[in-house]
């Protein structure tokens, strides 16, 4: 492995169960996921790899020779979910095995539960990268931060002033309802790009190119997003998809601080109580990405890594352990609070259309019959 070659950084992520609840990860299942990446790292099959967590999610990042959508890494994400779920079980954590919908692994864990974002890179003289591990939420969460940084000069200053990124970069969108995706150039398409990703539960940003004449090739995705839509694959409410992506950085890309930037404004994402209320996206370090109340608010945490000429993830650094956050953190329990105040009312609730992938319309149901015309 070296500079100038090519290697994969994958992220898989599954909830496993939760302590107490959906809240958090107990720490006996990073255990068993780290035992198991430790051997498949002593026989070759990774180069490194760190177990982090998001609320009761739990997230093997992963750097390795094999390629995106390799069965070899999927296989062993698949069985380390299954190991730490043994324990999960042992324990009587809630939920064990929530995320792994189907029996048994058939060569590639996309529509079997688990969340995936990886991106086959070559490796630059200096590649540092940052994982963002959201709980409470869908995709859709990242379309606004994601334009942000790639798009937006009032976010990103390099847009305007570094002569590697001026030319803009190639969103890769795919409507998840019609499993249809569209390429739009920026800044020459950024209304039409907006138009479909303001509508975040449909129109999800799956991947974010250079343009031809950068320093990147134009086909090496410099972001990369999980969309993995949980209830199509479950048939009924099984719990948010809790997203993660990476995004590359520096040197004719959004710098740390501009992929970071866009998290200073706690949005309003759906996910939260039961996957289906609007509340803020709170940017915590990891041992603060523990959702309490009601479920939430939805949290997000970011991991910087550099990765060695070896392929070796050289971190992480939890990113937003930082004062620089505490406003973003207090604007949302400002925002939680006043979103709590509606109560079963929207837009805290989502709309019914949202809804429908939830347990609402069991209870819709019983009313059906009592339903008469109204003349
Ligand atoms: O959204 C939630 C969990 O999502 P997650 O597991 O993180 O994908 C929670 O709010 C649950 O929906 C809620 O706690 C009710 O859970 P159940 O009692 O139905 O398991
Ligand atoms: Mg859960
Ligand atoms: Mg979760
Ligand atoms: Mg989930």
């Amino acid at each position: 492995m070296a500079v100038g070659e090519k290697i994969t950084i994958s992220v898989i992520k599954a909830d496993i169960g939760g302590w107490p609840g959906h809240s958090r990860v107990h720490p006996q299942l990073v255990e068993t996921a780290e035992e198991v990446l430790a051997k498949a790292q002593e026989e070759g099959t990774i180069i490194d790899f760190y177990v982090a967590t998001c609320g009761d999610d739990l997230q093997l990042i992963m750097t390795h020779k094999k390629g995106v959508d390799s069965s070899e890494i999927h296989g062993l994400a698949w069985r380390t979910f299954e190991e730490a779920t043994k324990v999960a079980k042992e324990l009587g954590l809630y939920g064990a095995g929530q995320d792994l919908l189907k029996d048994a692994f058939s060569g590639n864990v996309r529509g079997m539960g688990p969340g995936v974002a990886e991106m086959e890179i070559t490796l630059r003289k200096s590649e540092p990268i940052v994982t963002f591990h959201m709980d409470k939420t869908e995709p859709g969460a990242f379309n606004l931060p994601i334009f942000r940084m790639f798009a937006d000069p009032f976010n990103t200053a390099g847009l305007v002033i570094d002569p590697n990124m001026h030319m803009g970069f190639r969103f890769e969108v795919w409507d998840i309802k019609e499993h249809k995706r569209v390429i739009l150039n920026t800044p020459e398409e950024i209304y039409d790009l907006l138009a479909l990703i303001g509508a975040k539960s449909r129109y999800v940003i799956k991947r974010v190119f250079p343009k031809e004449g950068h320093k990147i090739a134009k086909d090496e995705p410099v972001a990369v997003i999980s969309t993995e839509k949980l209830y199509e694959i479950a048939g009924e409410y099984v719990g948010k998809d809790d997203p993660v992506a990476i995004v590359r950085a520096q040197s004719g890309l959004p710098a740390l601080g501009e992929v970071l930037e866009p998290f200073a404004f706690p949005h309003l994402v759906s996910g939260w109580m039961r996957g289906s209320h609007n509340g803020p996206i709170m940017p915590v370090p990891m041992h603060q990405a523990n959702p309490t109340r009601f479920d939430g608010p939805p949290r997000v945490v970011a991991l910087g890594w550099q990765i060695s000429p070896e392929g070796k993830l050289v971190g992480p650094v939890d990113l937003f352990d930082d004062p620089a956050f505490d406003g973003a953190r207090q604007k949302a329990v400002e925002i939680a609070e006043y979103m709590r105040r509606h109560g079963p009312f929207e837009p805290h609730r989502l709309p019914m259309e949202d809804m429908e992938y939830t347990t609402l319309p069991g209870v819709l149901e019983k009313l059906k019959d009592r339903f008469e015309p109204v003349e």
